[in-house]
């Protein structure tokens, strides 16, 4: 196993930034994830790990070692390619046997090795099969057993799901989890699906831009973004710009438009400077609650339903507060006969709203 550090790395191709001041430190046998939208820095980040790109400025280390112009051959990473990279004339064994081979492992070795990398993926009888005759999965698979195979100390894996249908790519991540589990082994895994990221990673990295905007366990990730682009990124979210009107000890009054809003200032650490100030409140659809009456407390107001979408589990609606739209959801039993045009009473709880900086233009 290894921990991984980055220090401050940038990486350019001609003038485009494709990373820019990452600093990320990856504990030993953890399940870090990079997530992000397509062309935010991901997969250069992960081949500056794997030594497949060199670092522009900053240093990469496995453990204390630095590692920043270390040769792929000789960093002890397994890679998993988004569209598997195996070799379609050769047998399963021969793919998984490749990189003992190519270390010049003696052949009885391989064999046991390659047997029992085959058996955790749970594809011994398919040792004899061409590649090119076996399912996505089990071509994923095959891609596993061989960045496995080498006992690798950090695993890489680059959006590998992305070529599965949904319910093979639902068995796949529990499969990866259970390896990730039993060999214990750092683990990194890109991809730009949020649910995959929140289901499977004991720590995510956001990234946007070639920025890493935040660094947290999905947890903090989902209930504490740190802006407004890891907010909209990550589930469904209610945005509304605001100014900050008055701070005192540990309530803030923000206002949107007509509507004020008190929220706890426990953990902004607002004070009398930041009065005036624009940002971004955000409120999950899941936290808005719709009251059965009026209520004599702050952040209850009177709305009117505009729209209601049955999902089974959930009813999403969309209810209009003065000039605003606000997005809630309700478990099915709650409000079952909310209908279009309904007035209702919406509160928007202090604890459960945020006020965080707005990166203007970067909200996919
Ligand atoms: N070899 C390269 N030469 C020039 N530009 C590159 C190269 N590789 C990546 N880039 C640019 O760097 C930026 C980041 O790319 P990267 O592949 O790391 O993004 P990503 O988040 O992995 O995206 P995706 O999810 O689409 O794979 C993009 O603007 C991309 O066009």
């Amino acid at each position: 196993m290894a921990s991984i550090k980055i220090e401050n790395v940038q990486k350019a191709f001609g003038k485009v930034v494709a990373v820019d001041h990452l600093n990320l430190e990856i504990k030993d046998g953890e399940f870090f994830t990079f997530l992000g939208p397509s062309g935010c820095g991901k997969t250069t980040t992960l081949r500056m790990i794997a030594g497949f790109y060199y670092p522009t400025k900053g240093v990469v280390r496995f453990g204390d070692k630095d590692m920043t112009r270390v040769p792929p051959e000789k960093r002890n990473t397994g890679m998993v390619f988004q569209n598997y990279a195996l070799f379609p004339h050769m047998t399963v064994f021969e793919n998984v046997a490749f990189g003992l081979k190519v270390r010049k492992i003696a052949s009885s070795e391989v064999k046991a090795r390659v047997q029992d990398v085959l058996r955790k993926v749970r594809l011994e009888q398919y040792a004899d099969r061409q590649v090119s005759q076996l399912s996505g999965g089990q071509q994923q698979r095959v891609a596993l057993a061989r960045a496995l195979v080498i006992e690798p100390e950090i695993l890489l894996l680059d959006e590998p799901l992305s070529n599965l249908d949904a319910k093979l790519r639902d068995e796949m991540r529990a499969e990866i989890l259970r390896l990730q589990k039993e060999y214990k082994i750092t683990t990194i895994y890109v991809t730009h699906d949020q649910a995959e990221a929140l289901s499977m990673s004991d720590r995510i990295a956001v990234f946007n831009f070639g920025v890493c905007h935040q660094v947290g366990t999905p947890s903090e990730i989902y209930n504490k973004p740190a802006n407004d682009f890891v907010a909209s990124f990550i589930g469904e979210i209610n945005l509304l710009p605001v100014k900050v009107n008055q701070v005192e000890d540990n309530l803030v009054t923000v206002s949107a438009g007509e509507n004020k809003f008190v929220v706890h200032n426990t953990p902004f650490n607002f004070n009398r400077e930041h009065e005036n100030s624009e940002l971004s409140l955000s409120v999950r659809p899941e936290s808005v609650k719709i009251l059965d009456e009026q209520a004599d407390r702050p952040n209850v107001f009177k709305g009117k339903v505009e729209k209601v979408q049955f999902f089974g589990t959930i009813i999403n609606m969309a209810v209009r507060v003065n000039d605003l739209l606000l997005e809630v959801n309700v478990l099915n039993h709650v409000s079952a006969n909310l209908k279009p045009g309904a007035d209702v009473w919406v509160e928007l709880p202090a604890d459960q709203i945020r006020v965080i900086p707005m990166l203007s233009g970067d909200v996919s």
